[in-house]
C-alpha cells in the first residue's frame, strides 16, 4: 500500500525550477533516494516531510491530499534533516525528550526506547553528555535517533550514514532495515550503498525528474 503519493509535484525557488512534475509513491519498505549532488534529494525529502510546499502538484497522505492531512502526516513522521543546528548546552538526552515532547509521546517510554536505539548506533555511554561535546558523527546519530522515536509511519532521513565510519554506517544501516519492516523509510544517499540491497525501490533524482534507478 502506497502511504505517501507525489503527483505531478513541481518545486521551483524564484525561476529555479529544481523538481519538475514528479510523480512517484511511497509505500511501507525503504526508499532510496539517489543522484548526484543538488540533484534535489533534500529538496523532495522536505517535502515528503511536509516541511516545505510544492510549487504545484498533490501531495497525498494515506489517502487525503495535504494541506488538509498535514497534521495527520505530521503525527506520523519522524525527520532527521541534513543539517540542523542543535543546542549545544543541552544533553543529547534531554535534547532527545524534548523532541519526544514535542512529538507528545509518553516520555518514559520513549526515554526507554531512546536507549535502545543508542544502544543499537553506538552512542549510549555518551547520552549524558552536553552536546557541544559530540563530532559531527555523534550530531547526526543523535539527529537519526530522534526521527525514530515513537516509531513513526513515515521517517524521512537525509543521508543518515554520511560522516560515520564504515561499522557506525553499517549499525545505522541495520537500524533503517529494521525500521523499513513497519514503515515507509525514504533515505536520501549520494551513493548507490549497502542499503540499495534491501530497498522496495531506489529512485533517482535527476535534472528535475524522479525515475527508478
Ligand atoms: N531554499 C532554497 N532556495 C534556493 N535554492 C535552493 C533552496 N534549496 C535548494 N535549492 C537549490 O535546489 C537544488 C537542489 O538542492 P538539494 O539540496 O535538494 O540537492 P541534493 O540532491 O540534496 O544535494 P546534496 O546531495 O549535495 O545534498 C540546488 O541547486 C540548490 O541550490
Amino acid at each position: 500500500m502506497t502511504l505517501l503519493q507525489l503527483d505531478l509535484v513541481r518545486k521551483s525557488y524564484g525561476r529555479k525550477r529544481v523538481l519538475d512534475d514528479v510523480t512517484a509513491g511511497f509505500p511501507i519498505g525503504l526508499t532510496l533516494l539517489i543522484g548526484p549532488s543538488g540533484a534535489g534529494k533534500s529538496t523532495l525529502l522536505r517535502l515528503l516531510a511536509s516541511a516545505e510546499r510544492p510549487s504545484r502538484g498533490t501531495i497525498i497522505w494515506d489517502g487525503t491530499p495535504l494541506p488538509a492531512a498535514r497534521t495527520a502526516l505530521r503525527r506520523s513522521l519522524g525527520y532527521a534533516p541534513q543539517a540542523v543546528e542543535l543546542p549545544d548546552d543541552l544533553s543529547a538526552r534531554a535534547f532527545a525528550m524534548h523532541m519526544a515532547a514535542l512529538k507528545g509521546l509518553d516520555l518514559v517510554a520513549a526515554d526507554r526506547q531512546l536507549g535502545a536505539i543508542t544502544d543499537a548506533i553506538g552512542l549510549h555511554s555518551d547520552i549524558d553528555n552536553r552536546i557541544i561535546t559530540y563530532s559531527g558523527g555523534m550530531r547526526r546519530r543523535l539527529i537519526f535517533a530522534q526521527a525514530l522515536l515513537g516509531a513513526p509511519k513515515l521517517l524521512a532521513l537525509d543521508e543518515p550514514t554520511a560522516e560515520l565510519d564504515g561499522e557506525t554506517a553499517r549499525r545505522v544501516g541495520a537500524q533503517v532495515i529494521e525500521q523499513a519492516k513497519s514503515a515507509a523509510v525514504i533515505v536520501t544517499t549520494h551513493l548507490a550503498d549497502e542499503l540499495a540491497q534491501y530497498a522496495t525501490q531506489v529512485l533517482r533524482v535527476d535534472e528535475g525528474r524522479v525515475i527508478p534507478a
